[in-house]
């Protein structure tokens, strides 16, 4: 089946560029409709965590395991869980929040093949634009957590390490969940950035790095009990 051309892609198109005259401006206006839906529905949320992770893993994987554990664990802990809303760690975070009791949210995209939000999800919404989206997940999450993934999942990492190392949010733990898969990374990043002088030796403990989902959640509980009673003083 030929995959449809998607909303975004016709605005990042460069091939059409007659149609950015009339065109561009109305779509400003999707786009703002699509931050407005994103905030009304978001806006009640109780404190919530985004989990991200591949698409591709599949039940079978230990990534999958490792999802589901970790969704329940931040459920237990008192976190609403947000993902992608798609498959893979996407559906096994969502369902250990579900399963143990607690909010599941999926924050979808539109691709260009059929896709759902994946059956896990309570709180869902379809986004068009991923830069809209990506908004989302850091304006209604106190922390990140990233298993193991591909460009999508590097690019929500990236992301958050920029936010922090820019100020743009403050104190935002960024936790990387399988030290075997996210070892050669941290590595390069000391070895050859660090080296490089393209980043500073603290911007490294941004992240925490370990295998043990009740460090993470314990982690994250802490950073965000300082970041409380920060905010009533
Ligand atoms: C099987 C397949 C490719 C499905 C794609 N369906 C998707 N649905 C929802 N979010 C996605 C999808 N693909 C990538 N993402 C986003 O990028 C991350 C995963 O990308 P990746 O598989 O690591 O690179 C997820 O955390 C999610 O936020």
């Amino acid at each position: 089946m030929k995959p449809k051309v998607t909303t975004e892609a016709h605005l990042l198109d460069t091939v059409h560029r007659h149609e950015w005259k009339h065109r561009d401006s109305w779509r400003a206006l999707r786009i703002l409709s699509e931050f407005v839906d994103g905030f009304d529905t978001l806006a009640d949320l109780e404190p919530a965590v985004s989990v991200f992770g591949s698409a591709r893993t599949t039940p079978d994987r230990p990534e999958y395991a490792l999802g589901v554990e970790l969704g329940g664990a931040l459920a237990r802990a008192g976190f609403g869980v947000i993902t992608g809303g798609g498959p893979g760690t996407m559906e096994a975070a969502n369902r250990g929040a579900r399963e143990a009791g607690g909010v599941s949210i999926g924050l979808g995209i539109e691709l260009p093949f059929e896709q759902k939000l994946n059956d896990f999800v309570d709180v869902g919404i379809d986004f068009r634009y991923f830069f809209v989206r990506k908004t989302m997940f850091v304006k209604y999450a106190q922390a990140f957590c990233v298993l193991p993934g591909g460009f999508g999942t590097l690019d929500e990492l990236f992301e958050a390490l920029t936010l922090v190392q820019t100020k743009k949010v403050t104190r935002f733990p960024v936790v990387l969940l399988g030290v075997d898969y996210w070892q050669g990374l941290i590595d390069w990043l000391r070895d050859r950035m660090l080296q490089a002088a393209n980043i500073r030796k603290d911007d490294l403990d941004l992240m925490l790095l370990t295998d043990d989902v009740d460090e993470a959640v314990a982690h994250i509980a802490r950073e965000c009990d300082y970041l409380r009673k920060a905010a009533e003083v």
